[in-house]
């Protein structure tokens, strides 16, 4: 069965179910959807068929703002305001990243979530060629930012100008159509404005994303206009980092003006609310200002310390639970909305395809189990997908036609999760005998 994985071959995924009716998916040499129907079958010559019997398919999640490498740092530091967890937990921590500490964490995050339906994600984090090396190989789709931050000094922006255009070298020279580069301001508070403004212009004529952290805390946003006497968005905007190829994660603490400044720019806004909820930040994403103003408003699980999972499936039952109880309606967000903001947004915000299942799109396929308890009864799988499910309920994921997973077999898992575990320990072993 080994053959099935990770090769570009035509599929059929036979007999399976979307929105309540039965059909094939044909998918082609290129991965790209061909058919869908109940003989969509004739579109291709199958190299491999998977029974789609008591199967739900549905387009692959994609994870718009996270740290993958973070995994490592699983439960290493909870229950903290966000200045003390960054400042006092992560930030001494990271001092002691390694190259190897990212190719493993990411590989364990690729594990982790292709077990939970996820097919590409948007990773800021460092040593991104590792991370890249560890998502070439899981056939994953993946956009990764250095983590830009300059604090003010000159000297410091220097190196990660160069840090930053070395990363967009070495993503070109691997040439894998799966893996993009993006410029990656971490924020208002660590980037000065002429870091900014160069990401800005740096992205501009790269002709490649932006992802950074906006309005996370109400801290942030009261700092931003102490110091430069504008909110977050207004200066970001003024120095030329809010574009459609922009990803904002969190997005808590703007304002109505700043939700229509992000609508006009046509930015995507990543909701990330397991993380806000974890630390406190307060305040729920306006969900109902972005959607009126246009933005894509998309989601993200944030890093494994924030979190504690890559989980999207649990992120959007998270996603639609925290904005009904923050803006008090239980009408707002509904379970096809999540979905879609968890599929076809955020491949809208990482430029992956159209994120629903189509032909001519790219198959990035999930297949839920239709027998689950979870998915007992099913009056609505849409319902049963973000309220009652979680990652456990995925049982087969392709992505670009390539399976990553089948029948919960993710090949060279137990390597990962064994390396994975003995980095971390290995890390923070450095990190207590320094400090
Ligand atoms: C890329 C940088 O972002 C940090 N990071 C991780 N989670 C958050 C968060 N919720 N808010 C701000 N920064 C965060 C990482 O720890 C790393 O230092
Ligand atoms: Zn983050």
């Amino acid at each position: 069965m080994n053959e099935i994985f990770n090769a570009q071959r035509s599929v059929l995924i036979a007999g399976v179910t979307i929105d309540g009716s039965t059909v094939d998916i044909a998918i082609d040499e290129t991965g790209m959807i061909a058919g869908i129907g109940e003989d969509a079958r004739k579109a291709i010559d199958a190299d491999i068929v998977i029974d789609g019997s008591d199967r739900l398919a549905v387009p692959g999640m994609v994870n718009t703002h996270t740290h993958a490498a973070m995994t490592l740092l699983r439960g290493y530091g909870d229950d903290m305001l966000l200045q003390d967890w960054l400042s006092q937990k992560i930030w001494p921590l990271e001092a002691h990243l390694t190259g190897d500490d990212v190719y493993w964490g990411t590989k364990l995050a690729c594990l982790e979530m292709i077990r939970s339906g996820t097919v590409a994600f948007n990773d800021m984090y460092f040593f991104m060629d590792r991370a890249a090396q560890a998502v070439d190989e899981t056939g994953m789709r993946a956009t990764f930012a250095y983590g830009f931050i300059d604090l003010g000094m000159e000297e410091k922006r220097e190196a990660e100008i160069k840090a930053t255009e070395a990363l967009v070298a070495h993503v070109k020279s691997l040439g894998n159509p799966r893996i993009q580069a993006a410029v990656g301001p971490h924020s208002v508070y660590t980037v000065s404005p002429e870091g900014l403004a160069w990401c800005g212009e740096y992205a501009k004529e790269q002709e490649i994303g932006i992802h950074v952290h906006l309005s996370e805390t109400e801290k942030e946003v009261v700092d931003c206009v102490a110091q430069f006497g504008k909110r977050p968005a207004v200066l970001l905007d003024e120095c030329g980092c809010l574009t459609p190829r922009t990803v904002a994660a969190h997005c808590c603490w703007l304002d109505e003006a700043e939700c229509r400044l992000l609508g006009e720019r046509g930015v995507s806004a990543s909701h990330n609310p397991a993380s806000n909820m974890k630390l406190a930040v307060n305040r729920a994403m306006p969900y109902h200002w972005l959607k009126a103003s246009g933005a894509n408003v998309c989601l993200g699980t944030d890093g494994c310390a924030s979190n504690n999972n890559l989980d999207m499936l649990e992120e959007m039952k998270f996603a639609a639970l925290l904005q009904k109880f923050a803006w008090n309606s239980p009408t707002l967000l509904p379970a096809g909305e999540a979905l879609a903001m968890a599929t076809s947004a955020g491949a809208r915000a990482l430029g992956t395809g159209p994120g629903t299942l189509t032909v001519g799109a790219p198959a990035d396929i999930v297949l839920l189990d239709a027998r689950a308890v979870c998915n007992t009864p099913l009056f609505h799988a849409d319902s049963n997908t973000v309220y009652a499910c979680n990652g456990g309920a995925v049982m087969t994921v392709l992505c670009g036609g390539r399976v990553l997973m089948h029948e919960r077999e993710v090949p060279g898992a137990e390597e990962i999760v064994r390396e994975a575990a003995a980095t971390a320990r290995s890390l923070v072993g450095r990190t207590e005998t320094t400090s």
